[in-house]
């Protein structure tokens, strides 16, 4: 089978390929191709490895009707009409629970980065603004004791839960589309609705997955109702967020402040408001950034090639 992988990959997912038999091409430049140069590249291969590029919707999923397979090196699939793919007859898969530590261990780093304007700190030595002696001088939030409201307890929401528990022995309170019995009787989490977890979060970290229902949800409506003092942080995906309804919500005191690892768009300008703010820490999606995590994903990516080369069942098939 032939790969084109849509960008250069970890050692250990390419080399697991080519030791099975695989021919792995990667697309080595900076930019990524257009749909529809990727779609004319993918005349001449067998098979897709997707590392991150254009969204993929049913035009291009069209033109490309013959893959045996889409392997996806992520846990999120909004890039690509998974309905689509399934009814022109292309297979996807991801790399479900690969980088969940990963992702949640960068929203435990942003909570705090943003509760002690860390960022920002750093910002100001850099700028030559070190002496500050005034004890009322920079001062941050404590997350000691304090409620964190998880949407979307999953993956890597529950781990997030987990190691705020244990870190700071906060009070965890979720929403989710269903209640999971399990996270409860593990974390003490309470089950509540989404407007009690806008009410009673300290720090409110987003975990579910971009759809038409997440899509623009944290708007300017949202952060009203959210606790003047609290923090709100994604690592899920860019577009769950308004980011002027968050600049501006931020800047009248409806909330304390924000961390994010995704953006909309991506990458981000460097002359967005929002990196001007002392109680903000941005970071350009490096969740799942690790060189263990990386090679994991890759690994499991790579694994579901070779099962669609040898026409055996896909480790982690996409069913929705
Ligand atoms: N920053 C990164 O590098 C990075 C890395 C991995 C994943 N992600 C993103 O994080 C997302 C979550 O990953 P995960 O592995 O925890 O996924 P998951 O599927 O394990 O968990 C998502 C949870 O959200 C819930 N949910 C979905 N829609 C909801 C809604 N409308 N209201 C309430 N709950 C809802 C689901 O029931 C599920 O429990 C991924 O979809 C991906 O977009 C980002
Ligand atoms: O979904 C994921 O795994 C990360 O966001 C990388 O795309």
């Amino acid at each position: 089978m032939k790969v084109f992988a849509t960008r250069v990959i970890p050692a250990e997912g390419r080399i697991r390929m080519e030791q099975a038999g695989i021919q792995v091409t990667e697309w080595k430049e900076k930019r990524s191709l257009s749909p529809d140069e990727l779609a004319d590249t993918l005349k001449a291969y067998e098979a897709l490895y997707y590392a991150g590029g254009k969204a993929m919707n049913r035009d291009f999923l069209n033109k490309c009707s013959h893959l045996k397979i889409i392997a996806l090196m992520s846990a999120g699939y909004d890039n690509i009409d998974v309905q689509a793919a399934k009814e022109i007859g292309i297979p996807v898969t991801n790399v479900p629970g690969v980088p969940s530590k990963s992702t949640a261990d960068v929203a435990f780093l942003l909570m705090q980065s943003v509760a002690r304007k860390a960022f920002y700190m750093h910002k100001r030595i850099l700028n030559h603004e070190w002496g500050f002696s005034d004890p009322t001088a920079n001062l941050g939030i404590d997350l000691e004791g304090k409620t964190l409201g998880v949407w979307g307890l999953g993956n890597i929401g529950t781990i997030l839960a987990r190691r705020c528990q244990r870190a700071f022995d906060m009070n965890i309170i979720y929403n989710n589309r269903h209640p999971n019995a399990e996270a409860e009787k593990v974390l003490n989490a309470t089950y509540v609705s989404f407007e009690e977890l806008l009410h009673n979060s300290d720090v409110l970290s987003v975990h579910t997955a971009l759809t038409p229902e997440t899509k623009g949800r944290f708007n300017k409506e949202v952060f009203r109702e959210m606790k003047p003092t609290s923090i709100f942080i994604n690592t899920a995906r860019g577009g769950i967020h308004d980011e002027t309804a968050l600049y501006e919500a931020i800047q009248e005191g409806l909330i304390w402040g924000a961390g994010l690892d995704v953006t909309n768009p991506e990458p981000m300008s460097p002359d967005n408001p929002l990196l001007s703010l002392p109680t903000v820490a941005i970071l350009p999606h490096i969740g799942s950034a690790t060189a263990e995590t990386r090679g994991k994903m890759s690994l499991l990516a790579a694994e579901n090639i070779i099962a669609a080369a040898k026409g055996q069942p896909l480790p982690s098939l996409i069913k929705s």
